[in-house]
């Protein structure tokens, strides 16, 4: 199977191997162990949502596979500091280099611009990378179920819980879902988009919506882009969202934003 997922996976084994060649593992996780401590990423979700509002995760992306250069002028410390003026609740930066034009830069420089938790949106399927992320500040990682044996993925979780990250848990249907609820994550990320195909439909979160424990938080995961999306998904119950393209395409993310989710 030689889909993009297959493709930016076998390319990530070789990332890893070559990173920890120049920086080894050891170092990696001493680093990560002395980091001040994350900021709380579920904490950021709840508040919004006890508070009656959207919890939005604004994602800082410069690219992508399916949809080629997505922002030209992109400077993350900007862009960091329009989403926490938009109301963002967190962030999500890609840090992917051969597939999304990302980088650990980025996350870092986000971060530093804004006092809101960073999820390092990258292919997780090493514990090296968990140590990474800390090391270069996430507050929480992704884990694409599509990607991971049960066995890593609980131990993957695991580790961060342990240096303290939060973890948003990525499935796309319901043998998907139920692997990920072996987990002790509260949040299951449901991506609307197949990264298999890129087809992305929002009748996969609403599909799945009810299979999803009420001590667990959904998030819906790409193509949300028009107020109606969001009505849809709020009608259904849902309060939680992860939007990237939707606000890159916009001068200002921030403003985009505030203007997306205005009830
Ligand atoms: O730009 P969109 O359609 O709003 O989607 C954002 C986010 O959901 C998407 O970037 C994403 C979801 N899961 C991923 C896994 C890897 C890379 C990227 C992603």
């Amino acid at each position: 199977m030689s889909d993009i997922l297959n493709t930016i996976l076998a390319r990530k084994v070789e990332e890893i191997e070559q990173r920890s060649r120049m920086r080894p593992l050891e170092m990696v996780r001493d680093r990560a162990e002395a980091m001040a401590p994350a900021r709380g990423f579920v904490r950021a979700i709840q508040s919004k949502l006890d508070a009656g509002a959207p919890a939005v995760i604004a994602e800082v992306k410069k690219a992508s596979p399916s949809k080629g250069l997505i922002r030209a002028d992109f400077r993350p410390a900007d862009i960091a500091r329009s989403y926490e003026a938009g109301g963002a609740a967190c962030l999500s930066v890609l840090t992917d280099v051969d597939f999304f034009q990302g980088s650990n830069l980025y996350l870092g420089e986000a971060r530093a611009a804004c006092g809101l938790p960073v999820l390092r949106k990258d292919f997780t399927v090493d514990p090296y990378q968990v140590y990474e992320a800390r090391m270069i500040g996430a507050d929480a990682i992704l884990l694409i179920v599509a990607a991971l044996e049960d066995g890593p993925m609980i131990e993957m979780a695991n580790l961060a819980h342990d240096l303290g990250m939060d973890v948003l848990v990525e499935v796309h249907d319901i043998d998907e879902l139920e692997r990920a609820l072996q987990t002790d994550c509260t949040l299951i990320g449901v991506n609307n988009r197949n990264l298999r195909t890129f087809e992305v439909s929002l009748d996969t979160t609403l599909a799945l919506r009810q299979a999803v424990p009420p001590d667990r938080t959904l998030v819906t995961e790409s193509g949300i882009a028009t107020p109606a999306d969001v009505a849809r998904m709020r009608e259904a119950g849902i309060g939680t969202f992860l939007v990237g393209e939707r606000f890159m395409r916009e001068a200002d993310p921030g403003a985009a934003l505030q203007r997306l989710f205005a009830t």
